[in-house]
């Protein structure tokens, strides 16, 4: 009860004009029953009486964390990894599971059929989209949401302290698979749906979902589904905004909304010496060694200092100006807080701010990500391996195309391979998605920044995020409309790592910010 009034003063202290009744509203609430009932009117015919609501709502969520831990950990129980076909079924059963809860808050829901996907030839089938709708009231702003179910994988082996798919609580942190990445942004928004059920309340906005469970490992599927089938459909034609949570803030502390991503181009770089791997005292000596071939080609796509050495990759990037450069100077970042979170000795670009910001944000980036078929588990294995798959991707910016970007990378590896003149087989496949910016003067973003700063008591710093989102700029396009990247977790919540959490203060005060984020988008005109 503390926490709730301590938070309730703070609330009250954003806007002093409807405190009285604010306080009237939380006295009633201590005895645990809705109040303020204003069903029977829509928010944007009297938001005074609506700014009523949301104190209620949020002793509601304070009084439920409990609950919402609960769900959480069954979800990150379900390992839904989708870059490995074996956990294909845990997919599904994550949409499916994902359905009973929209289903549960009075939603209406498809599962859509996105097709197959070919993995070395063979077709597998790609797990299903789901589909929702909540609400239909021409008067509201509807407001369309994504998030992902799908997880990167993840073993106890990597360095995982505890189990990563068993949800444990520690020091105010939720560890485990898809917890901040992006399981628990996506139970945020039925969290926050449920509150404002849970108080009594109508939902000021109507809600639009697309759920996938393939983000993890490109989309596959679904801007077809949305450009092709739900669009022509009519499933965006009454949308009026996006809203995707499915980042991070920069730090621990300061609250974000996002209004820029990098785009990615995933590649497979395959060589093939033998038709199986081979006893390398048996034939160590004697063959055009695999590995050493993908060694040799992984080497010359970048230096160390990280400048990427394909020929022309840099000429499409935007120029720098004047006024954006000044946009780094005021974005409060800790360089030195980030190098000892994530325990690295000295940073890149001798650990200045703005270019660190910019090579997150504006710059391309190449990562070596690893190498299938290589005896990575642990033990003195003497095998050469017959057929090494590498693993690279390049961060890609606004102004590079995909295919623009796919080209020269192939060029640059056969140009290399051509000079290295290996008799083996190497061959390169890419998967790619677009870089995607936003306006983020939008009153969209302002109504974000409203909600935020009702939570948080300080204003959010507005960012942009070196990951990707693929489908984030097909939304923007299919629904023509204003999209925000509204984050939950933490900058050192360690997605996609060992030891991937979401702090219980972000995964609890996330919910209430979507539900505030709702009450001030309904406020908007249409
Ligand atoms: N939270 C977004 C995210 O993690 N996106 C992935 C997308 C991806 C992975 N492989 C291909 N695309 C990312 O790595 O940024
Ligand atoms: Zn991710
Ligand atoms: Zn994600």
């Amino acid at each position: 009860m503390t926490s709730c009034l301590i938070r309730s003063v703070k609330y009250i202290c954003n806007d002093i004009k409807f405190a009285a009744a604010r306080v009237s509203c939380l006295t009633k609430n201590y005895i645990n029953r809705p109040v303020c009932r204003i069903s029977s009117v829509t928010p944007k015919e009297h938001p005074k009486m609506a700014d009523r609501i949301l104190p209620q709502i949020f002793k509601y969520v304070d009084d439920n964390t409990e609950s919402y831990k609960q769900l959480l950990k069954e979800a990150v129980a379900i390992p839904s990894v989708s870059s490995d076909v074996k956990y294909r079924k845990e997919c599904v059963r994550m949409v499916e599971w994902m359905q009973g809860k929209l289903k549960e808050v009075g939603a209406t829901t498809e599962l859509r059929d996105v097709g197959y996907q070919t993995i070395a030839g063979e077709q597998v089938k790609l797990p299903p989209v789901l589909v929702g709708v909540l609400g239909n009231d021409s008067k509201k702003n509807t407001i369309c949401i994504y998030g992902h179910l799908d997880v990167q994988p993840a073993l106890k082996s990597d360095g995982w302290e505890t189990e990563p798919f068993e949800l444990v609580e520690r020091d105010g942190k939720l560890f485990g698979r898809g917890s901040t990445d992006d399981k628990g942004p996506v139970l945020g928004w039925l969290h926050a749906i449920n509150a404002y059920k849970g108080v009594g309340e109508e939902l000021p906005v109507n809600l639009k979902f697309v759920f996938e469970c393939m983000e993890e490992s490109g989309s596959e599927g679904l801007d077809e589904l949305l450009l092709e089938k739900l669009k022509p459909e009519g499933f965006f034609k009454d949308v009026d905004y996006v809203c995707i949570s499915d980042n991070y803030w920069l730090g621990t502390t300061k609250p974000c909304i996002t209004y820029g991503l990098r785009g990615i181009s995933y590649y497979f770089l395959e060589i093939e010496c033998a038709k199986m791997d081979l006893h390398s005292g048996v034939y160590g000596g004697t063959v055009h060694e695999a590995m050493t071939d993908l060694i040799h080609m992984m080497n010359q796509l970048v230096d160390k200092n990280g400048r990427i050495q394909v020929t022309g990759i840099y000429d499409s990037v935007a120029p720098l100006t004047e006024n954006e450069k000044k946009l780094y100077t005021t974005i409060d970042f800790d360089t030195e807080a980030y190098r000892h979170s994530i325990g690295a000795t000295k940073l890149a670009h001798n650990g200045d701010k703005e270019q660190i910001l910019m090579h997150r944000w504006r710059y391309p980036s190449l990562s070596l990500h690893g190498i299938e078929g290589a005896a990575f588990q642990p033990g003195a294995k003497t095998v050469i391996p017959g057929k090494v798959i590498g693993k690279f991707s390049i961060r890609i910016v606004p102004n590079q195309e995909p295919e623009e970007v796919e080209k020269l990378v192939f060029d640059y590896v056969n140009k290399k391979w051509a000079e290295h003149g290996s008799p083996n087989k190497m061959t390169i496949t890419a998967q790619s998605g677009r870089a995607w910016t936003e306006n983020p003067d939008h009153p969209h973003y302002q109504a974000a920044a409203r909600a935020t700063r009702l939570i948080y008591l300080t204003e959010p710093d507005m960012s942009r995020e070196g990951g990707s989102i693929p489908v984030t700029i097909t939304l923007q396009e299919a629904s023509g409309r204003n999209v925000l990247l509204l984050p939950m977790g933490a900058g050192d919540d360690m997605a996609h790592s060992q030891n991937e959490k979401i702090n219980v203060r972000n995964y609890i005060e996330g919910i209430k910010l979507f539900a505030a984020y709702l009450h001030e988008v309904s406020k908007l005109s249409k």
